[in-house]
């Protein structure tokens, strides 16, 4: 079947917006048309006209949480993929903190298989590095590897013994996997829903101190070093993270990291007080943190943007912020919040954002989409870079609602979504 999108804006390899008719035949992009070029759309073709909007890649998330098997009331396969498509994401990696644990070849299938009866977007499994994610022993790799897997990670909690997270370092490498790392040192977070300083202070919380993670990331890229893995570090959120992850890249040890839309745009002085979809795991931090990951992101030390999509049941947020889990959705309002707070106010470059959440996350992962070019994969997504509209929790596809962004008015709202050439979305 041959599908066109005609005059899309696209961007160009200067990072301008150039008019073009995207060709999509069974799947895969055929070709980039001039619209000026005397051409018509060939007979039965189905035509999506993007006239005025932006088409780019479909975005890419190494890091979601869709809860199946095991929480299936905070989100399902289902529901999670149909969120990501929602916001303009095709291919989604999903964490191994379900229960059970993705720590054995059945539930990584299982996670496959569920994904592909939705049929909505690209699902990527991680499995666990340890069994049940308690740190004593490690899972079996290469099993888990051959079942599909595309990474290791414990996130939901850090791997805490070092000779463990070298061991695992060195499996790993020896499969040509990537190690993904949820930052923290327990020893240092005990207690703690929110970050160390202003706000924890003001409400007699124990705080979260900045070194819990960043002795995790220190720790790690002097293993990642001695094993010669690939070290990728999950939702860093402080300036000592960014510092040395910097350090790192410089004498050539192969670490990538990741950064969140929250992490970029909110610090613990714009919590409104005790209200639990303002916790998530690592917490809000400083200004001066948030200065510093922003900086990361420009200057590349942070490779990509992911959401951390978190999910939770209304019941559990509304058990205060002591007591309710961490974490907050985030497919939804991805792309809008960037667009509208860092593009649209002039301060970054449109293709800089898409290319942190497309081809730098294929490139750092080594998948086979993230392009707008002939031969790629028809994964694709047309945004609306002019309407505003107010984050509406209630409109979300996602079963979660636990946002802090609720009746923020943004732009850049993803309007229809294909993958494969397929339309898994439209607004
Ligand atoms: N980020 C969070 O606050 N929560 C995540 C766990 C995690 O990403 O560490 C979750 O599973 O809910
Ligand atoms: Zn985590
Ligand atoms: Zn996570």
């Amino acid at each position: 079947m041959i599908q066109i999108i005609t005059n899309a804006s696209v961007l160009n390899e200067q990072g301008e917006q150039v008019s073009k008719h995207i060709v999509i035949e069974d799947g895969i992009i055929k070709t980039l048309v001039e619209p000026d070029a005397g051409w018509s759309a060939p007979e039965g073709a189905e035509v999506t006209d993007a006239a005025g909007k932006l088409v780019t890649p479909g975005l890419i998330d190494m890091h979601v949480h869709l809860r199946e098997p095991g929480f299936e009331h905070k989100e399902t396969i289902e529901t999670g993929s149909r969120s990501a498509a929602k916001g303009g994401f095709t291919t989604i990696a999903c964490m191994p903190n379900t229960k059970p644990v993705t720590d054995n070849p059945e539930t990584v299938q299982l996670v496959l298989e569920k994904a592909r009866e939705a049929g909505i977007v690209k699902v990527l499994p991680y499995a666990a590095i340890t069994v049940r994610e308690l740190g004593r022993e490690l899972t079996d790799f290469e099993a888990l590897k051959a079942a599909g897997a595309v990474g290791f990670t414990d996130d939901g909690v850090g791997v805490q013994n070092a000779k463990m997270m070298k061991d695992a370092m060195r499996r790993a490498k020896e499969l040509n996997m990537p190690v993904i790392a949820h930052c923290e040192e327990n020893s240092l977070v005990e207690g703690g829903s929110v970050t160390e300083g202003k706000f924890a202070e003001q409400h007699g919380l124990i705080g979260i101190p900045n070194e819990s993670e960043a002795i995790h990331v220190g720790r790690d890229i002097l293993l990642a070093e001695a094993t010669g893995v690939h070290y990728h570090v999950c939702h860093v959120s402080t300036e000592q993270s960014v510092r040395l992850i910097r350090q790192a890249k410089e004498v050539g040890i192969h670490v990538t990291a990741e950064v969140c839309p929250h992490h970029l745009l909110l610090s613990d002085e714009d919590i409104p007080g005790l209200d639990a979809n303002w916790k998530m795991n690592p917490p809000l931090r400083s200004p001066r943190d948030v200065e510093a990951c922003i900086e990361g992101l420009l200057d590349g030390t942070l490779d990509i943007i992911v959401t951390d999509h978190a999910p939770h049941a209304a019941e559990e947020k509304a058990k205060g912020m002591e007591m309710a889990p961490f974490g907050i959705v985030g497919f939804e309002t991805a792309f809008p919040l960037l667009y509208t707070k860092f593009v649209a106010t002039g301060k970054w470059d449109l293709a800089m954002l898409v290319q942190r959440m497309t081809s730098d996350p294929a490139r750092v992962f080594g998948l086979n989409t993230g392009r707008l070019e002939e031969g790629a994969p028809a994964d694709l997504t047309m945004i609306d870079l002019e309407t505003e509209k107010a984050v509406n929790p209630e409109e979300f596809a996602s079963k979660g609602r636990n946002t802090p962004f609720t009746g923020w008015k943004l732009k850049g709202w993803p309007v229809k979504t294909w993958m494969d050439g397929k339309v898994v979305f439209e607004a």
